[in-house]
C-alpha cells in the first residue's frame, strides 16, 4: 500500500529558469509529493503543483491543494508555513533552488585555504597527493568527509559532484555520508596510474577495475538511492595511461555513466598533455578519443581552450564547471564564461575544494562575477559584454549546474515535475551579514508600482549575492526532505 502525502510550501519563490532571468512568484503555494510505500508512479519529492498569486497561501493553503486534487483527505496534507508575515513580501525572505556544485574534492577539504603561492603541478605534489593518500585511514576519512559534506549543505548546496580518492573503501564512505546527510551527490573514485607518487597511485589497470567494481556495486546494491550516483573520474589526462582511459571509456559506454575530469586548467599542464599524447591535436581530443565526452560529462576549468576544442565540447554536449576561486588562488587563469555560453556550452560552478578555499557556491558565484570583470578589462573593445550579471551568476549556480549534470528535468528551478531541492533564504536571521535598510525594502504585493518594487527586489537580491553567507541559509531541502535548519 502507498500512503500519499502532499507537503505545501508557501511564500515567495525566486529562481532563474533561463540565463539572465530572475523569476519571482509571490503569494505562492507549491505542493510536493512525499510517498510512503512502493508505488513507483508517485515520485518522492516531486513538485506536483504551483499555485501562484493564491488568495489562500497565507491563510488556508489546503484549499490550493484541494483545487489541485479534490480527492485528497486533509490528513494527507502537511503545511510548511514558516513564520507567515510581511518578510515574504518585503523581499527579505524567499525560497531559492538549492545550489549545485559541479566540482568539489571532498578529500581535500582540510587543505581549504592552504596553497601558498603554488601553481597546479607543484600544488598537487606538495599539498594534494599526501592529503588524499592519508584518507585511506577510515577514521580520518570519516571525519574529513562528514565535515566537508556538512559544510556544503549548510551553505545551501543540495547537489554536489564529488571527487573522493583512489581508495574504493573511503569513496564508498563518502557515498554513505552523502546518503545519510540527505544530499544529492555524484561520487567519483579518482582513477590514476601514472605520473603520480608511488605512495598514491593505482599500479595497473586491473587494480583500477577492481576498485571501480567495489564502488559501483556499493552504490547500486547497498545504497540503492536515486539521489546517489557514481561518476567516472579519471583525475586528468596526465595521470591516466592510455589503457586506463580505454577501460574507463568502455565502462562509460556500457552503463551510460556520468564522467568528470579536469581540462585545460593550466598552461604547463596543457603543454604536458600534448607531449604525453602526441597523436592528439588538442587536450580535448584526448578525452574525445577515449569516448569520455557526452552530455553527462563535467569538465572543470576549461580556461585555455581553442576554437576547435570549443566545437568538440558543443558537439558532444559536454558541460563546463567554472571554478573561479580555484583559478585565481592557484593562478591558473580566467575562464571566458561569456565566450562559452555564447557558443552554446552549458556552464556551471564548482568550488573545487581545495584549489578553491570556499565551500560556498554563493561565494563562488560572486567570484565568477568578479573574474568576468577581469576578462572584460583585458578586452580591447566591447568590455561590458564579457561581464556576467548577478542573475546570470545565480543561473549558473543552479540551472546551469542542473544542465551540466544532465539533470535539467529534475532540479535547478521550481517547476512542476521537478524535485523540490530548495533553500530558504532569510536576510533577517541572527548573525546575518546583510543589512537591508527600511527604504530598501520592497512591497511585492503593490501591483500599482510593480516596476519600482521589482527594482528594489533586484537590489535586495544583489545585496544577498554579494554579502550573504550561510547565516542566511535558514533551511535546506532535498526532494522535499528537510536536511538542514539553523
Ligand atoms: N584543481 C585541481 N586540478 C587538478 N588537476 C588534477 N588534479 C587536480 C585537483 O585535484 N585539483
Ligand atoms: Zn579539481
Amino acid at each position: 500500500m502507498t500512503i500519499k502525502k502532499l507537503v505545501l510550501f508557501c511564500g515567495t519563490f525566486v529562481d532563474t529558469p533561463e540565463l539572465g532571468t530572475l523569476r519571482v512568484r509571490i503569494n505562492t503555494t507549491i505542493g510536493v509529493s512525499l510517498m510512503i510505500g512502493n508505488n513507483n508512479n508517485h515520485k518522492k519529492g516531486e513538485i506536483k503543483f504551483i499555485r501562484e498569486n493564491s488568495p489562500n497561501y497565507d491563510i488556508n493553503p489546503i484549499l490550493d491543494a484541494l483545487e489541485y486534487d479534490p480527492t485528497l483527505h486533509t490528513s494527507e496534507i502537511e503545511v510548511i508555513n514558516l513564520q507567515p508575515g510581511t518578510d515574504w513580501l518585503n523581499g527579505t525572505r524567499f525560497y531559492f533552488p538549492g545550489f549545485i556544485d559541479t566540482h568539489c574534492h571532498a578529500s581535500q577539504y582540510p587543505n581549504s585555504g592552504i596553497f601558498g603561492s603554488s601553481t597546479l603541478l607543484d600544488w598537487l605534489e606538495k599539498y594534494t597527493f599526501p592529503l588524499e593518500a592519508s584518507l585511506k585511514e577510515y577514521k580520518l576519512a570519516f571525519n574529513v568527509y562528514s565535515k566537508a559534506v556538512q559544510r556544503t549543505i549548510t551553505n545551501g548546496t543540495t547537489c554536489c559532484s564529488y571527487y573522493a580518492t583512489i581508495d574504493p573503501n573511503s569513496t564508498n564512505l563518502l557515498a554513505d555520508i552523502c546518503n545519510r546527510l540527505g544530499q544529492r551527490a555524484f561520487i567519483g573514485k579518482v582513477c590514476m596510474d601514472r605520473n603520480c607518487p608511488s605512495y598514491y597511485k593505482e599500479h595497473n589497470v586491473q587494480e583500477c577495475m577492481d576498485n571501480m567494481d567495489i564502488v559501483l556495486n556499493h552504490i547500486s546494491d547497498e545504497i540503492q538511492n536515486d539521489r546517489i550516483k557514481p561518476i567516472i573520474t579519471p583525475r586528468f589526462a596526465p595521470t591516466c595511461s592510455q589503457e586506463m582511459l580505454t577501460y574507463l571509456g568502455e565502462l562509460v559506454k556500457k552503463h551510460r555513466l556520468h564522467v568528470q575530469t579536469h581540462l585545460s586548467e593550466n598552461v604547463e599542464e596543457v603543454k604536458w598533455v600534448l607531449q604525453l599524447f602526441p597523436d592528439c591535436k588538442t587536450y580535448t581530443d584526448v578525452y574525445q578519443k577515449f569516448g569520455l565526452l557526452s552530455e553527462k560529462t563535467v569538465l572543470a576549468h576549461c580556461i585555455h581552450l581553442s576554437e576547435p576544442e570549443l566545437k568538440v565540447l558543443r558537439e558532444t554536449g559536454s558541460g563546463v564547471s567554472h571554478c573561479p576561486i580555484s583559478n585565481s588562488s592557484i593562478t591558473s587563469g580566467e575562464c571566458r564564461v561569456r565566450w562559452l555560453l555564447d557558443n552554446g556550452i552549458d556552464v556551471s560552478l564548482g568550488t573545487d575544494i581545495s584549489g578553491g578555499f570556499s565551500s560556498s557556491i554563493l561565494n563562488t558565484a560572486r567570484q565568477a562575477h568578479l573574474v568576468s570583470r577581469h576578462v572584460a578589462m583585458k578586452q580591447k573593445e566591447n568590455k561590458d559584454y564579457y561581464k556576467l550579471n548577478v542573475n546570470e551568476c545565480l543561473y549558473i549556480a543552479t540551472m546551469g549546474g542542473a544542465k551540466v549534470l544532465d539533470l535539467q528535468d529534475a532540479i535547478g528551478s521550481f517547476d512542476v515535475g521537478k524535485q523540490f531541492d530548495a533553500q530558504l533564504v532569510d536576510l533577517n536571521t541572527i548573525g546575518s551579514n546583510v543589512d537591508v535598510f527600511e527604504w530598501q525594502l520592497t512591497d511585492l504585493n503593490d501591483r500599482n508600482n510593480e516596476k519600482k518594487n521589482m527594482e528594489l527586489f533586484h537590489d535586495i537580491i544583489a545585496k544577498w549575492f554579494f554579502n550573504g553567507d550561510r547565516f542566511n541559509t535558514a533551511r535546506v531541502w532535498v526532494s522535499g526532505q528537510l536536511i538542514h535548519s539553523i
